[in-house]
């Protein structure tokens, strides 16, 4: 009895001293804690430092040309982030449009108070510059302008300012903010500003300012970049003006299509009306086939692409225009194809609530209570769980392959992860949903019975380009033709060793 009330007590102690050990050790970690805190506190204090010396540093003189709409808001952000502004006018008294603490001289006045200029001012006015080159001598103008079309002029602004003052160096930048998000600091279209000039220290400068004014500077190299750049914010969505086409193009064809099927040829043969099928059940078929034949569209480039350096036997030699320009354009193709399977999903999710199902569904019911004997039909079962299940998991991948799409998650990850996740599983969406289809159509692919003026059901036309480039996919990824088409990629030619054997017999 006292051994064991010793032991007890022991082992009380012993975990008293296990606690007390326990506090010890915790108050020792928080210490630790604590200080890692404040080190890292007093580190980015340290840091920051030189942020806000900078700030003190960079009270440099900026003139703006031009007391216009884009003059003023470049003006004011300028002012907010500490430079001192000069604004060059024709009428240079201070209005009360300007900035607090700028200062209005005339452009000649303004010109000598500061070695970078911005020029705020509309190319059809630029020739009054001609007489300031004097002033101008040496300095860094940087041309902000737009024009109102697509290549107006034959030389960009930029190369224009340039050979209108040759004694300066001119910087094309600033030209894709505009002067409402400057000044209401609404910035959610692009902080991007575009850079190019010839003279690469005056670049630098002038990307150091858009850096301090929050802007994210792109070098795009010398002046001859200019007309590209200028050419950027007239440019209306050009990617993504073919796959919308399309789209367009292929949604009208096959709604006629299902309307000629569905719709009059009801009316024509049993004098139906079944135009409220263009309201849900058209669509839904519209939608997913458009969905799968875009999907098909991304991946059959890569395929034709494949093929072509196959037949030619080297990479070294450029795609036809048409294909290069497919393949830039398969991100939208599959984006629009997402959200045309986005629409398919959305329309099945209202099947159930259809008045026309439920009636459909309320006869079928009666009729199976008046003939009792309707068993189960297990295959029926696995073959309408089957299909949805494939749907189900294509349609996972493919929100998948639009997620890994935005910039935000694609800058987390690496090349070789980007291409895994859009080039394999990009192929393993295409054959879930083209088998999700397949699985759909079931044994009445290709019935007889399902043609309608020779036309056939609907889901067959989305299933020719995907089972086409399935198949062919699949002979390219034989281990004989797929060795070639990796050494062609490697940098191996054909030719070359054709011509190096040939070269290697006339030595002989
Ligand atoms: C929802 C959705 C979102 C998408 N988002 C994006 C996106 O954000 N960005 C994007 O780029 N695409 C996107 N896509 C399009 C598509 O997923 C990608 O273009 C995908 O990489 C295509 O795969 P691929 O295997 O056909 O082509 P690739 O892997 O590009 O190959 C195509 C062809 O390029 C050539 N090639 C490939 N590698 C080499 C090499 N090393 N040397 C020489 N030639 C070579 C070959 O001829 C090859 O056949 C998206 C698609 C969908 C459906
Ligand atoms: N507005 C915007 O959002 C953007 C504009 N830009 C570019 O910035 C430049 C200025 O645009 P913005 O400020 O909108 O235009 P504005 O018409 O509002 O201003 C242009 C300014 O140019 C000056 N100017 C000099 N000479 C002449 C002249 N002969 N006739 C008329 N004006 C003259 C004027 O200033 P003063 O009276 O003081 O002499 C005038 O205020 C353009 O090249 C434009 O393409 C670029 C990106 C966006
Ligand atoms: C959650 C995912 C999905 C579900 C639940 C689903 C469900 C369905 C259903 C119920 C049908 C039959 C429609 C009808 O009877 O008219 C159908 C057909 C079809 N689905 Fe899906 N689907 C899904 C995803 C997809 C995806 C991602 C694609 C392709 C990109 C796709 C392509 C098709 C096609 C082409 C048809 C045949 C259209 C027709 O001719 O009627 N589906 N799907
Ligand atoms: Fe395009």
């Amino acid at each position: 009895m006292f051994k064991l009330q010793a032991i007890l007590s022991y082992k009380y102690i012993f975990n008293g001293c296990n606690i007390l050990l326990y506090i010890v050790l915790t108050a020792k970690y928080a210490l630790n804690l604590i200080s890692l805190v404040v080190d890292i506190m007093e580190k980015t204090c340290t840091d920051a430092l030189p942020l806000t010396m900078n700030s003190s540093e960079k009270q440099e003189t900026i003139c703006i040309f031009g007391t216009g709409d884009f003059g003023r808001s470049l003006g004011f952000k300028m002012i907010q982030c500490g430079y001192s502004v000069v604004f060059g006018s024709r009428n240079p008294q201070m209005s009360s449009l300007l900035p607090n603490g700028a200062e209005v001289l005339s452009y000649s006045e303004a010109a000598q108070n500061s070695d970078i200029i911005i020029v705020a001012i509309h190319r059809e006015h630029y020739d009054f510059l001609t007489e300031l080159a004097e002033v101008l001598n040496g300095k860094i103008l940087v041309d902000v302008s737009n024009n109102l079309k697509i290549n107006q002029y034959p030389e960009s602004n930029a190369e224009y300012l340039a050979q209108l003052v040759p004694g300066t160096r001119v910087v094309k930048a600033f030209n894709t903010v505009s002067a409402w998000a400057l000044q209401s600091g609404a910035l959610d279209a692009s902080r991007q500003v575009f850079a190019c000039g010839n003279d690469s220290k005056a670049k630098q400068r002038v990307m150091d300012i858009v850096r301090t004014l929050g802007l994210t500077p792109l070098d795009q190299g010398s002046l001859v970049a200019a007309k590209e750049i200028e050419n950027y914010p007239l440019q209306l969505f050009p990617m993504w003006r073919f796959p919308i086409y399309l789209s367009a193009v292929l949604c009208i064809f096959l709604f006629f299509y299902c309307v000629v099927r569905e719709v009059i040829y009801p009316y024509v043969y049993k004098k139906k009306d079944e135009t409220f099928r263009m309201a849900i059940s058209i669509p839904n078929r519209v939608f997913p086939i458009a969905a799968l034949t875009l999907l098909a569209l991304v991946y059959l480039p890569g395929v034709i692409a494949a093929i072509l350096q196959l037949y030619r036997g080297t990479k070294y030699r450029r795609f036809p225009d048409w294909l290069d320009h497919w393949m830039l354009c398969r991100k939208q193709l599959g984006l629009i194809a997402l959200g045309f399977a986005f629409l398919h999903v959305l329309y099945t999710l209202v099947i159930p609530i259809r008045y026309y199902v439920r009636w459909k569904l309320r006869n079928i019911t009666v009729t199976q209570i008046a003939n009792k004997d309707n068993p189960l039909s297990t295959s029926s079962a696995w073959h309408s769980d089957s299909y949805l299940a494939l749907g189900i998991l294509g349609f996972f991948l493919f929100v998948l392959l639009g997620i890994t799409s935005l910039p935000s998650v694609s800058n987390t990850v690496n090349w070789r992860e980007f291409r895994f996740v859009q080039s394999k599983l990009g192929y393993l969406t295409l054959i879930l949903c083209t088998a999700h289809t397949l699985a759909y159509g079931g044994k009445r692919f290709l019935s007889p019975s399902t043609l309608r003026w020779c036309l056939p059901s609907a889901y067959v036309l989305a299933l020719i380009i995907p089972c086409t480039m399935l198949v062919i996919k699949f002979i390219l990824i034989m281990p004989c033709i797929d060795k070639t088409l990796t050494r062609i990629r490697q940098g191996w030619e054909r030719n070359s060793k054709i011509s190096s054997a040939l070269n290697g017999k006339t030595d002989i």
